[in-house]
């Protein structure tokens, strides 16, 4: 059987002509010859008429696949690769994995990479770390064979587990549907037969939006913020276009390069969308600041307008020069929406049935306030946020309607993107990176003059950065990779195969994340009693768990919920909560009025929980009993926050204290 090694790919194109060339006189490959094995393997030989032209005339783009075999006896077979993604036979994952790609990649996710070839590791020289996103790191490099610079992005993920490899592939078959000058383009990918590793290539850009706001001193002018956004919603028009919901739109992830260009990146939380099919979506998608309020309220059948609001956000944050809803938490967060936005319409609560309606819905009605907060706004762009900034999601339009607002008709008109300024290195990482090294000065020399400092560098660092879209569950993610025979649970996670009780086949045994107390608040259980000092022997009891999956779509669906018996919760480790005076009839009260109202099954309905470093996170609603009373849950929110605060500061001055001991006995022996 002869072998194919890849010598250079043409990926992008969706028709090639490969070279095989004769080994030993015979090509074959199951017992065909490779032009029959090609002709029949999806890879359709002159099936249109325009298709046949060009092979006629030869102007397809070569790719050679083989640098082993005997020149001479060579001959041409040319193939069409359709643009679309396919299932994948037996057969053909076969031909993936003598078209070099590893066994691992082909077997789950071998639509993603059909038609295309991998890249050599050593086709490359690798440069510096650009990036570090939550699942992957990013450097720079130069293509050996081009000399162009591009950016390797190395995704995280465990080769063992199909289902992160098949959630990563998602990432990839989405990107391979788009082509669009503002949308990032993987031009291809880098891996070997034997290597557990992948590399997304990209074009190398300079800077990112978050970064580029964050440099001091830069203030854009209106005819510049038009044309950044511009480019932003052309690429979304694309985008949505294509059946593909970005569902991260925020500064960090609209890379520019330094001629102005801005390319959508980074959709590894995308998703492809089909109404017609009503499949639920998860609603923990968008970067906190940037959440739209359906997804707060719970939604999982929305559509393209989150991206929307995600972009108004980012069109009145050029303009203000800061972030203008950062919320700390998902409560926060809508609070802070409904008093700038003001809140959804009656009619609106009845009909979208949202699942935390109940919870979050206020008692009185919140105003509008959008013009009044950005009366300095020019006037053009009060229109469009408006539009984009609807708190009801149908009131948002499309990308390609807000394109068409007088926004970017009226003078100034948006300018060239050539025209932009260049920029010294402004990334968001950068400014990450200049951060850490200015807190790490201040640790080093006098502590009272250089804290005075570093405040004020922070200070002229105008915009504060973006918490990252799932940044609070990344002390999960390290765990799962060291786990991997889990079972993952995606977004369609059917809760019927599970059963009410127990865990799927296959799952790591859960740790215990929260109980609803009986005000139906979450607590995080590591803060109050054990569950031994508890009666909870005859009752049902709701329980958060978490999964602990290391995957990005797990992270999405992650905790799911539970009614256990006394028995079943004794086998867990984790402690209860209890509000009140901590009798636990208060919490099964609390938990039997909750099983009345809730889904066991539902996700989402709580996310609080400390991370391996003890870190306290709130990232999920907290829930309250009937609705109505935000304000109420705001202030218990906040005195649990600011707890959590001083109970990290104790510790860390605690660790301080400790280490200056041992630092002195140390000295002394
Ligand atoms: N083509 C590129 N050119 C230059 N830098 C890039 C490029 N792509 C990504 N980066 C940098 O790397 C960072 C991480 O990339 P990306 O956001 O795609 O990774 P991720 O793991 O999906 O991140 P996230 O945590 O946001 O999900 C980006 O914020 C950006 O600064």
């Amino acid at each position: 059987m002869l072998i194919f090694f890849p010598l250079h790919s043409s990926v992008g194109s969706n028709i090639f002509r490969i070279r095989v060339f004769r080994y030993m006189g015979c090509i074959c490959f199951k017992g065909k010859s490779a032009e029959e094995y090609v002709a029949e393997n999806r890879i359709r030989r002159g099936k249109s008429k325009a298709l046949k032209s060009k092979l006629a005339s030869n102007s397809l783009p070569l790719i050679d696949v083989g640098n082993d075999a005997v020149q001479g006896e060579n001959e041409e077979v040319q193939v069409a690769v359709a643009p679309t993604v396919f299932s994948v036979t037996n057969g053909e994952r076969g031909a993936l994995v003598i078209a070099g790609w590893p066994s691992w990649l082909a077997a789950v996710a071998g639509e993603a990479i059909n038609g295309w070839i991998p890249r050599r590791a050593d086709s490359f020289e690798k440069f510096d770390k650009i990036g570090q996103g939550t699942y992957s790191s990013v450097y720079r490099a130069r293509d050996l064979e081009t000399n162009k610079i591009v950016a390797l992005k190395k995704v995280r993920f465990a080769t063992m587990d199909p289902e992160s490899v098949r959630f990563m592939a998602r990432e990839i078959l989405l990107l391979r549907r788009l082509d669009h000058p503002n949308v990032m383009k993987l031009e291809g990918m880098i891996t070997s037969r034997v290597s557990g590793s992948l590399y997304l290539i990209f074009d190398y850009m300079e800077h990112d939006l978050a970064g580029l706001a964050a440099i001091p001193g830069i203030k854009f002018s209106e005819a510049q913020i038009k044309c950044y956004m511009q480019q932003l919603l052309r690429g979304l028009e694309h985008c949505h276009g294509r059946g593909v919901m970005h569902r991260d739109i925020k500064g960090s992830n609209l890379l520019v390069d330094n001629n102005g260009r801005l390319k959508i990146g980074d959709f590894g939380l995308a998703t492809s969308f089909q109404p017609s099919k009503g499949k639920p979506l998860t609603s923990r998608v968008v970067t906190l600041w940037y959440r739209p309020p359906e997804l707060l309220l719970g939604a999982t059948d929305y559509g393209v307008s989150v991206d929307l609001w995600s972009s108004g956000c980012i069109l009145a944050e050029l303009f203000s020069g800061k972030a203008i809803m950062p919320g700390r938490t998902e409560v926060e967060q809508l609070h802070k929406i409904f008093k700038l936005c003001g809140s959804p319409s009656e009619e609106y609560w009845k009909k979208s049935k949202l699942r935390n309606a109940t919870i979050f819905k206020p008692q009185q009605p919140y105003k509008r306030v959008v013009s009044e907060t950005f009366k300095n706004f020019p006037s053009s762009a009060l229109g469009l946020l408006e539009v984009l900034l609807a708190t009801e999601p149908e009131d948002r339009g499309t990308a390609s309607l807000a394109l068409q607002n007088e926004f970017f008709t009226t003078e100034p008109l948006p300018c060239d993107p050539s025209t932009l300024p260049n920029y010294p290195p402004s990334k968001e990482f950068d400014v990450k990176l200049q951060q850490e090294e200015a807190r790490r000065r201040e640790r080093s020399t006098n502590k009272e003059r250089e804290q005075g400092s570093v405040r004020r560098k922070l200070k002229e660092s105008k915009n504060v950065l973006a918490p990252d879209a799932n940044a609070e569950l990344q002390a999960s993610i390290e765990k799962r990779q060291r786990q991997p025979n889990s079972k993952s649970i995606v977004e369609s996670y059917n809760p019927k195969e599970d059963g009410n009780s127990g865990f799927p086949l296959g799952l790591a045994k859960p740790r215990v994340l929260s109980v609803f107390s009986h005000s139906g608040q979450s607590m995080h259980p590591s803060a109050y009693g054990s569950s031994n000092n508890m009666n909870l022997k005859e009752e049902n009891v709701l329980i958060g768990f978490n999964h602990d999956f290391g995957s990005r779509h797990t992270e999405l669906s992650k905790q799911k919920f539970r009614w256990l018996d006394g028995t079943q919760l004794s086998k867990f480790s984790g402690s209860f909560a209890v509000r009140g005076d901590g009798n636990s009839n208060d919490l099964l009260d609390g938990l039997k009025l909750h099983q009345k109202d809730f889904n066991p099954f539902e996700k989402d309905l709580t996310m609080g929980y400390a991370s391996k470093n003890k870190r306290f996170h709130y990232s999920g609603p907290l829930l309250s009993q009937g609705g109505g009373n935000i304000e109420d849950m705001l202030k218990e929110h906040e005195r649990q926050i600011q707890q959590a605060a001083r109970k990290g500061r104790l510790e860390k001055d605690n660790t301080k204290k400790a280490k200056k001991e041992n630092g002195l006995t140390e000295s002394l022996l």
